[in-house]
């Protein structure tokens, strides 16, 4: 029978397919004693587990190729050393279960070649993970790390690390279902970046049986296990009239009534530009610069290559707006040379500009390559602080842009409440605001956007939200100055016309979600987008505001139907 299952959905589209878990790391197994007319059997279960692992190792290797080959070769033979396995088979000997005997021969090894120099010492992770997959094997658990898979599948994890992503083929995971993480989580951020679907913050998904197949809905968050074959009529039927809804809108950022709404992507780095020109976006929004630091975690990129990353991404938009933000370390982004080890609390701590401000060296020399790398290019620079709290942080940082000699509009980002109730102060100092919706979250609910158990607290649908965007919009549109919105609210095409109901003008997100957002965009007016606006604002859950925005948004207008008879 189908069951419904509903998370929170954070990468559109809607997909269809086999559950594979990714496997946990093997904790210790209990030392299980076992009776002496036992032993034999032990001993031949533990021999076959190992055989069976250094063959699927093998077969990997092959399939691999290259320098993966000659690694996966050295770990089947590890799984099969003779003195290892006589080891193992000694410790059963004297009562210990296989896996437990696994467990502790490896360690003895694995003691020895960590203490062995360096080069036998890089090869103790690669021991565990033979270690794990014995034991695995043995207590016919699924094998730690990504599954072994040449099928297409579905990926159902408790949550992904960074390091996990990293090794996903996009060619093989259709889409993914974690039990923890938030809209802003790093699985969230990167499901979109890869463009498949997700739902994150499911509890129970892990409970999920591998094997089963699954229709997961992106947009909605729902999850429907076994689905029956007319549900799957019904999923694919709306498949594709997304998908037909995309193909039609192109161009730049509007509603259908014409009220412009530039369309930006959020960047990480040079890497992220094809996909962001593929997808047609009208320049970069939020170029994240943190990367070209995590690299080294004890000193800051010399000029030279922050220069080279920097021209790169703006070369490929000529004459386009790129907004860069300058390094926002701390919180879940520390750097050991300038995050301070001991804070209580590191979301609260000295993060952002306030690192900047610490460390006016960081700053000037990254300002300094900035306008170094924009020097005689056509590119429309734009610069701007993240975590800036009052018009003195403001003030500071359009003051360290002038000290480095940098010409490009300079900005604010409204991340913390404060600013986006004083936004009208921050302008009296910086051209621009852009609200960063995930931290703005984070701090007006006072809840940890790594937290997935808050997340419905990280609901960029809050209506306390909301307000806060329409008060920094607002006082933006006083001033006669631009407010965009670079948090992943942007990026949910619904949201995007009620920000655009809000007054924010302009709108930027991972490229993947590009398309959806332009096509909901062009089929309202911006009297439906306030419409929705107001809906919203007026709910008291992030739930009530959703449906009630929804309902707004779809009432007739005169001038769609206008637009309409028009084409
Ligand atoms: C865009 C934002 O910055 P980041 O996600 O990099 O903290 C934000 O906080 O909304
Ligand atoms: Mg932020």
């Amino acid at each position: 029978m189908e069951t419904t299952f509903r998370g929170v959905g954070v990468s559109h589209g809607v997909v269809i397919g086999t559950v594979r878990h990714m496997g946990t790391a093997v904790l210790q197994p209990p030392d299980r004693r076992i009776p002496p007319e036992a032993m034999r059997g032990e001993q031949g279960r533990a021999r076959r587990a190992a055989d069976v692992v250094a063959a699927d190792l093998t077969a990997r290797g092959a399939l691999a190729g290259g320098e993966a080959q000659a690694v996966l070769e050295a770990q089947a033979l590890m799984a099969q050393d003779p003195e290892l396995m006589a080891e193992v088979e000694r410790r059963i000997g004297g009562g210990s279960c296989a896996e437990r005997a696994v467990f502790d021969a490896f360690a003895a090894y694995r003691a020895l070649l960590a203490k062995a120099g360096e080069y036998l010492a890089g090869r103790v992770a690669d021991l565990d993970d033979v270690r794990d997959r014995v034991i695995a094997r043995l207590l016919g658990v699924p094998m730690p790390g990504l599954p072994d898979s040449k099928e297409p599948y579905v990926l159902l994890a408790r949550d992904l690390a960074p390091a996990d992503t990293a090794l996903l083929d996009p060619a093989l995971v259709l889409g993914f279902v974690t039990e923890q993480g938030g809209p802003t989580s790093h699985s969230a951020i990167l499901a979109r970046a890869l463009g498949v679907p997700a739902v994150v913050a499911l509890p129970g998904a892990t409970g999920v049986a591998e094997g089963t197949v699954v229709a997961v809905d992106g947009s909605t968050g729902e999850v429907f296990l076994e689905p029956d074959a007319r549900k799957r009529a019904e999923l694919e039927r709306q498949a594709a009239a997304h998908e037909a809804a995309l193909a039609s809108a192109s161009g730049p950022g509007a509603t259908v009534d014409g009220h412009r709404v530039p369309l930006l992507a959020n960047i990480g780095g040079p890497a992220d530009v094809p996909a962001a020109v593929a997808a047609g976006v009208e320049g970069v929004g939020l170029f994240r610069t943190e990367f070209l630091f995590l690299d080294d975690n004890k000193q800051a990129p010399s000029e030279e290559r922050q220069v080279e990353a920097y021209r790169q991404v703006f070369e490929a938009f000529p004459e386009g707006r790129v907004v860069v933000r300058v390094l926002d370390a701390g919180a879940d982004k520390p750097l050991d040379f300038l995050t301070p080890a001991d804070e209580p609390n590191p979301a609260l701590g000295v993060r952002g500009l306030r690192t900047l401000l610490d460390h006016p060296d960081v700053l000037q020399s990254q300002l300094r390559a900035l306008a170094a790398a924009a020097a005689g290019l056509p590119v429309q620079l734009e610069v701007m602080a993240p975590m800036v709290a009052d018009r003195a942080d403001a003030k500071a940082f359009v003051e360290a842009c002038r000290q480095a000699g940098l010409r490009a509009k300079t900005g604010a980002m409204v991340e913390i409440p404060s600013a986006a109730l004083r936004a009208r102060s921050l302008l009296q100092d910086v051209e621009f605001l852009s609200l960063g919706t995930n931290d703005l979250a984070q701090y007006t609910f006072a809840a940890d956007r790594q937290v997935g158990a808050l997340a419905r607290l990280q609901d960029p649908w809050q209506p306390a939200l909301l307000d806060l965007v329409a008060a920094a919009a607002d006082a933006a549109n006083a001033e006669g100055k631009s407010c965009g919105v670079c948090g992943e609210a942007a990026a949910d095409p619904l949201l995007a016309c009620v920000l655009t109901g809000l007054g924010v003008t302009s709108l930027s997100m991972g490229a993947a979600s590009l398309p959806y957002v332009r096509a909901e965009l062009a089929r309202r007016t911006l009297a439906q987008c306030r419409r929705a606006a107001a809906a919203a604002r007026a709910a008291d859950t992030a739930e009530e505001a959703r449906t009630a925005a929804r309902t707004a948004i779809s009432g007739t207008d005169e001038r769609v139907r206008a637009a309409a008879g028009r084409r």
